[in-house]
């Protein structure tokens, strides 16, 4: 299909994603033969030219394995311990096997705040670069040892989307256990069919998705999904592929038609707009009225006077959303106020701004330069 060369054609960096199902042999421990295959066509990636990233999932389910365990825990601790142990399994297993192709490996284990705090969201940044620079593939996982289920990124697909963002790649690739999107789960589903090719973001693709198939994976189709739509904010396309057809990423880097391909659209987002957009979790949120939505939908900054209500608790400079009565986002952005300003704020028209406050810090409780608008 010519959609698909085109996209390799045209992607230098990419960033592969793959499951806990494939690097764990459904479970059973790490599949040293299956990373073998992987690091191999990851050198014939880079003597084409491509810089690769590769994020892998399995920490937990080498973990279980390694423990002796018979299924994987449900207490919290007990998956960080899990995690923890397996993730030196896993990374272990990646450089042994990168090693005969004389290519060096990086750890880099993220977490949600990490990509939050604009300070470390750029050192983050710069450190992939130069991995990048200097030939080294880089292996991430999130940094499920110091992370609670409040503030985790939750998934690898959705990590594996954020880091496509992160640093700007052109193409994301998932492999996963099966082909790639069906109309249906193909588990549970015999008349499924295999989606060859899509727009990112499409609607209709969501409502197909399920969740993981089996107890080993954590996303499912849909975080693939949601992260195809997520990868295209930066302009990236996704594969969502089998990483047990053989040479998979070589057949698909010489336009081999494999999987389901889910192009990018929409016009790239600036870098600082998709780092506001990528907050997964917001320390506060403003109830906006139905003036201040037409407002900031019209492409206007978000002023005190159009604020119905202030929840949580942020400082001036962080990222909150803003919502509907219904609690529908409409916008989020940089606030010009922390929290206790802003409540004494709302409500006000910009001239009372100062007696409310005693001074003026800007008129904008949101500029539209720090502002994200969510699609309708
Ligand atoms: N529409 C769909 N098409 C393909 N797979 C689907 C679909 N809906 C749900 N799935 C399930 O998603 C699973 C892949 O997700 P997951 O188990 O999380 O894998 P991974 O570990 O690779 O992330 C498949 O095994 C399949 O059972
Ligand atoms: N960070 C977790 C992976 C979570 C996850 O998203 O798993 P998967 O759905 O198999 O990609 C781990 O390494 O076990």
């Amino acid at each position: 299909m010519e959609e698909n060369l085109k996209v390799w054609q045209d992607a230098k960096r990419i960033v592969v994603k793959v499951g806990s199902s494939l690097v764990t042999d459904e479970g059973r421990g790490v599949d040293r033969a299956a990373i073998d295959r992987w690091t191999k066509q990851i050198s014939e990636l880079q003597k084409l030219g491509k810089q690769v990233i590769w994020v892998s999932s399995g920490a937990v389910a080498e973990g279980v394995v390694r423990l002796g365990w018979s299924k994987r825990p449900k207490k919290m601790h007990e998956l960080q311990a899990a995690a923890a142990v397996g993730q030196m399994g896993i990374i272990e297993a990646y450089e042994k096997s990168f090693e005969i192709y004389g290519i060096k490996t990086a750890q880099i284990l993220l977490t949600h705040a990490d990509l939050a705090d604009r300070e470390r969201y750029l050192n983050a940044r710069q450190t992939l670069v130069t991995l990048l620079d200097l030939g080294v593939v880089p292996i991430i996982n999130e940094n499920d040892t110091v992370v609670t289920n409040e503030i985790k990124v939750g998934d690898n697909d959705t990590l594996g989307a954020l880091v496509t963002n992160l640093v700007e790649a052109d193409l994301l690739v998932i492999l996963t256990d099966q082909l790639g999107l069906f109309t249906a789960d193909p588990r549970s589903n015999a008349d499924a069919r295999l989606v060859q090719v899509g727009r990112a973001g499409d609607k209709k693709y969501e409502e197909m998705a399920g969740g993981a198939g089996s107890s080993i994976g954590k996303g499912g189709m849909l975080t693939k999904i949601l992260a195809a739509k997520r990868a295209a904010r930066s302009g990236a396309s996704t594969i969502i592929a089998s990483g047990r057809i053989e040479d998979v990423l070589v057949k698909l880097a010489h336009g081999e038609s494999i999987g389901t391909l889910l192009y990018a659209e929409s016009r790239p987002m600036s870098a600082r707009s998709q780092w506001i957009a990528d907050h997964l979790q917001l320390k506060g949120k403003c109830v906006i009225d139905e003036g201040a939505i037409h407002a900031v939908r019209a492409g206007k900054s978000l002023l005190p006077v159009g604020v119905k209500a202030v929840e949580g608790d942020f400082l001036r400079g962080e990222v909150v959303a803003c919502v509907d009565k219904d609690g529908k986002e409409i916008c989020r952005g940089l606030i010009n106020y922390g929290s206790a300003e802003a409540k004494r704020i709302m409500g006000h028209h910009t001239d009372e701004i100062l007696d409310e406050l005693g001074y003026i810090e800007q008129r904008e409780l949101i500029h539209q330069d720090n502002m994200v608008v969510a699609s309708v």
